[in-house]
């Protein structure tokens, strides 16, 4: 049975279920529940902290996990990512107080907060920075107008938090994360773990992607493939009017609008789009 590390709370939880879900597996009825097991997909769920994911994985307790990008570098744990999963996108940042144009090499010497130590250290050991690095567990934005420290490195969601606490972020970010699938790295690609990756990419993919219905006047078929090429040829369907054809092409969420508005000005009629649940390509 393939057992499957899954976010139990906090940033990445409610859209890794929901993925899951989406992917056909077993949802948990229970916040609290630490296991759910899937019998029809021969799979075991595991409720645990995101930061601990790599860990549970990295031994081999664990075929697959969840968790964040910046996490599973922080912990040192052997792992590698099998899939980006298009969620939970942060940078990993420094940030210390507004007023000053500041730089790297600026923390030498300096008291720098944070709950990712060791990718910290790392970062600061490849500018050649010494600075006492200050383990906290959470809210480190916090930590400066507490005297603490001089300056944090932390994740930046929407940058509200930082805004908030008058600080500003420096630097070229430490980590560009989102959610991710991992694995034990170097280990075997065992069938139902193989299942797992292709049913989730089959869902991110979809996430990605939106399926265009139009209908085109065959003399503009060639202009209107050229703006919809779909993944490998877009379906071409026959009209009762023999002048026109239905066309289906998958096109990326994010210019779908776009793609819309030249359709329309090529001339083509009844542009629909949809949204596509999950998909094996
Ligand atoms: N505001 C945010 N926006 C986007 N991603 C975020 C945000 N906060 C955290 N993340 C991402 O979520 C993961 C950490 O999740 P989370 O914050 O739930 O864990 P935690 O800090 O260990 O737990 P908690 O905050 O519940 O104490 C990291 O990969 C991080 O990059
Ligand atoms: O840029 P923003 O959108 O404001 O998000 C960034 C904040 O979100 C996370 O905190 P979280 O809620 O996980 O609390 P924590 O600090 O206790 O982990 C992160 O640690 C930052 O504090
Ligand atoms: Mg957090």
């Amino acid at each position: 049975m393939l057992r499957v590390a899954v976010p139990n709370k906090g940033a990445l939880a409610g859209a890794a279920a929901e993925m899951l879900g989406e992917a056909g597996y077993r949802q948990r009825h229970e916040q609290r529940d630490l296991t759910v097991l899937d019998p029809a997909n021969d799979v075991e769920f595991f409720f645990l902290r995101p930061k601990d994911i790599p860990i549970y994985v990295g031994s081999g307790e664990l075929d697959l996990g969840i968790t964040g990008r910046d996490l599973a570098l922080d912990s040192g744990a052997p792992v590698e990512e099998l899939l980006s999963l298009g969620f939970g996108g942060s940078t990993f940042r420094y940030a210390a107080p507004a007023g000053h144009d500041w730089k790297v090499a600026d923390l030498h010497g300096k008291r720098l907060a944070t709950s990712y130590p060791r990718l910290v250290r790392q970062d600061l050991a490849r500018h050649g920075v010494e600075a006492e690095v200050i383990r906290l567990d959470g809210a480190v934005e916090i930590s400066i107008q507490l005297g603490v420290a001089d300056a944090v490195a932390d994740v930046v969601g929407s940058g509200r938090t930082l805004r908030q606490h008058n600080l500003v972020a420096f630097g070229d970010p430490i980590c560009v994360s989102e959610a991710v699938l991992v694995h034990r790295a170097g280990s075997e690609p065992a069938k139902p773990k193989s299942q797992l990756v292709a049913r989730l990419q089959g869902v991110v993919f979809a996430q990605q992607y939106m399926m265009l219905d139009y209908d085109c006047p065959r003399t503009l078929l060639e202009a209107a493939i050229g703006i919809t090429p779909g993944l490998e040829s877009p379906t071409v369907a026959p009209l009762a009017d023999q002048d026109w054809v239905a066309v289906r092409a998958m096109v990326p969420r994010k210019d779908v609008n776009r793609t819309m508005d030249e359709l329309a000005e090529v001339g083509a009629k009844a542009i629909l789009a949809s949204d596509i649940r999950a998909c094996r390509l």
